[in-house]
């Protein structure tokens, strides 16, 4: 008898200027600063956190880097950790992949550089996520600032490409609290094998249920940002509420 597998939570440390911070919608200036990343990101390992979701804004909006910060946080944990933002080329991806982390997600280079980003893949295998980040099915990358295509053909030309797994975001809903969009999720599921992780929007544990009841379509993790430091629930609440 085959056994469902429980939803992964990946807390997010989102960091710009050396802070940790939560934007709303992934736009510049409407951060809210939550202090030292390594002590978000401990805080949530101690409080039984399996995973981190580690972003560097700034290179993400290609305006600075936070890479030997993001190194330094990723070395001191012992959680796994995915790492995001600004990684475009071999020389950012190779600072990422050894800073030890447990894989990367690549964003504008999917969209922009596909051939490097098939190469990557190549060359990296399940090291390598992507990260869809749409409004409607429009994809967007540099920041969440450009276009970048179409959500399905893209995904179909990634899967051809060998990607091992997507990160799936509405950037309407991200920073908001209101909500996953669950049927971008499943649309997402449908459209590939490969297991997704849910990201933006959660607001409450029953978001998180919601997602885990997705589980079996595909659904393989949910990151959470702003519902923990707004202390909407706790870690350890959600950790329980997705664990049956
Ligand atoms: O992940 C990125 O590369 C990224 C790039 C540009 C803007 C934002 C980016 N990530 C944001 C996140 O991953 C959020 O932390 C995550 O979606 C959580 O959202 P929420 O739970 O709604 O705070």
């Amino acid at each position: 008898m085959s056994e469902t597998r429980r939803l992964e939570l990946l807390p997010a440390v989102d960091v710009a200027d050396g802070q940790a911070v939560r934007l709303v919608q992934g736009e510049a200036g409407s951060e809210t600063s939550y202090g030292d990343p390594l002590a978000a990101a401990m805080a949530w390992q101690n409080a039984g956190a399996e995973w981190i979701h580690l972003v560097d804004l700034d290179a993400a909006f290609g305006r600075g880097s936070n890479r030997d910060l993001l190194a330094e946080v990723t070395g001191k944990l012992d959680v796994k950790v995915e790492l995001s933002g600004g990684i475009r080329d071999d020389a950012s991806l190779e600072a990422a992949l050894a800073t030890g982390c447990h894989r990367v997600n690549l964003g504008t280079a999917a969209l922009e550089s596909p051939d490097w980003a098939r190469s990557a893949i190549a060359r990296h295998g399940d090291k390598i996520a992507v990260g869809l980040d749409v409004r409607g099915t429009t994809l967007a990358g540099r920041g969440w600032t450009r276009e970048g295509g179409e959500l399905f053909e893209t995904l179909a030309r990634l899967d051809a490409d060998g990607c091992a797994r997507y990160v799936v975001t509405d950037v309407k809903k991200d920073g908001t609290l209101t909500g996953p969009n669950l049927q971008l999720l499943r649309d997402v599921c449908a459209a590939t094998d490969r297991p997704v992780v849910a990201s933006g929007g959660v607001s409450s544990l029953d978001d998180l249920r919601a997602i885990a009841e997705l589980v079996p379509l595909g659904v393989e993790g949910a990151i959470v940002g702003k519902a923990l430091y707004a202390q909407a629930f706790t870690l350890e609440e959600a950790l329980e509420a997705v664990s049956r």
